[in-house]
């Protein structure tokens, strides 16, 4: 067990590569995750849900390993004890519309092994409440708001108490009403348990990590706190009248001026940095393809 300056380390990866179509998806990716949320930020196509699909033991990688829990899931047994303590909630949950929210997730129930029915029913009784959807559990999913479907997905992971969650991109697609619902649910979640949480929100990350990490090009190219990675953009942002030609990104902000990234020119007009303009630096310091502006 490792002891960081944050906390104690849960999941342990080194050189985890994966190939796909001939090219590495995954290389080289070495990382700790710590109890509490971690944020893993990239682009499309970085690598996000591949890394989450080994972590959540659905795919083996081609090489590298890690351990998660004290299990070493590159063996049947380590593997079996692992996902008896993980909570996946994957892309696309694979939903039946045609079940209830409780007939989902006692079906997610049943393939944990919960075998006893009274006890397995109130286990899906507590994790629907957990995430505010008692008063819907015997509505049809294909019935339920995006946003409510989220939920039953989370719902699903969290049967049988996990201490490890893996949520991929579990905000995308929602309204900012029901975003900031899921984060109060993944806040709840986060305590006591370790959660590695794929977005493409920035502000996920700001308002709920304690740690992250960016992957670009499967490669790991930050890891560490939100404040770190903003601070990576200090002296790196400033303002001008019109979109500045020597910055690596610029856009038009609602004051109708500039909001510049890169390199700022002798007495700009430099301003406070977000974790976003970290995150846009630490891509194009590394070559990759910042977000398109
Ligand atoms: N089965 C596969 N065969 C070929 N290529 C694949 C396969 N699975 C993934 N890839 C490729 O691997 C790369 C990484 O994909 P992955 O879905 O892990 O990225 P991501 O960061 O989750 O992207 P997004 O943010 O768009 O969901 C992509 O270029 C993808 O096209």
């Amino acid at each position: 067990m490792t002891v960081t300056d944050t906390g104690i380390v849960t999941v342990s990866a080194s050189g985890l590569t994966l190939h796909r179509g001939g090219t590495a998806v995954l290389d080289d990716v070495s990382l700790r995750l710590e109890e509490g949320i971690t944020g893993l930020l990239g682009p499309n196509g970085a690598g996000k849900t591949s890394l989450l699909r080994v972590l959540a033991t659905a795919v083996p990688a081609d090489r590298g390993a890690f351990t998660a829990l004290g299990h070493d899931p590159g063996t049947a047994p380590g593997r079996l004890a692992l996902r008896r303590t993980l909570g996946y909630l994957p892309q696309n949950p694979g939903f039946h519309p045609d079940f209830t929210a409780f007939a989902f997730v006692d079906y997610v129930a049943i393939l944990k092994e919960l075998t006893d029915r009274a006890a397995r029913h109130r286990e899906v009784r507590r994790v629907l409440e957990e995430v505010d959807l008692a008063d819907v559990r015997g509505k049809r999913i294909k019935r339920l708001s995006g946003g409510m479907r989220q939920r039953v997905a989370l719902a699903a992971a969290l049967v049988g108490d996990p201490r490890l969650l893996v949520l991929d991109e579990p905000t995308a697609g929602l309204d900012p009403e029901q975003r900031m619902r899921f984060r109060d649910l993944i806040t709840r979640a986060g305590q006591g348990r370790t959660v590695l949480l794929s977005t493409h929100q920035t502000e996920d990350v700001a308002m709920l990590c304690h740690r992250v990490i960016v992957l670009a090009h499967g490669r790991v190219r930050f890891e560490g706190t939100p404040a770190e990675l903003t601070a990576r953009a200090a002296g790196r942002v400033w303002s001008s009248p019109e979109r500045d030609p020597g910055a690596r990104a610029g856009w038009r902000t609602a004051t109708g001026a500039f909001r510049n990234v890169g390199d700022p020119p002798e007495g700009a007009d430099l301003l406070e940095p977000t974790l976003e303009d970290g995150y846009l630096l630490t891509l194009d310091d590394n070559g990759a393809e910042a977000t398109a502006r």
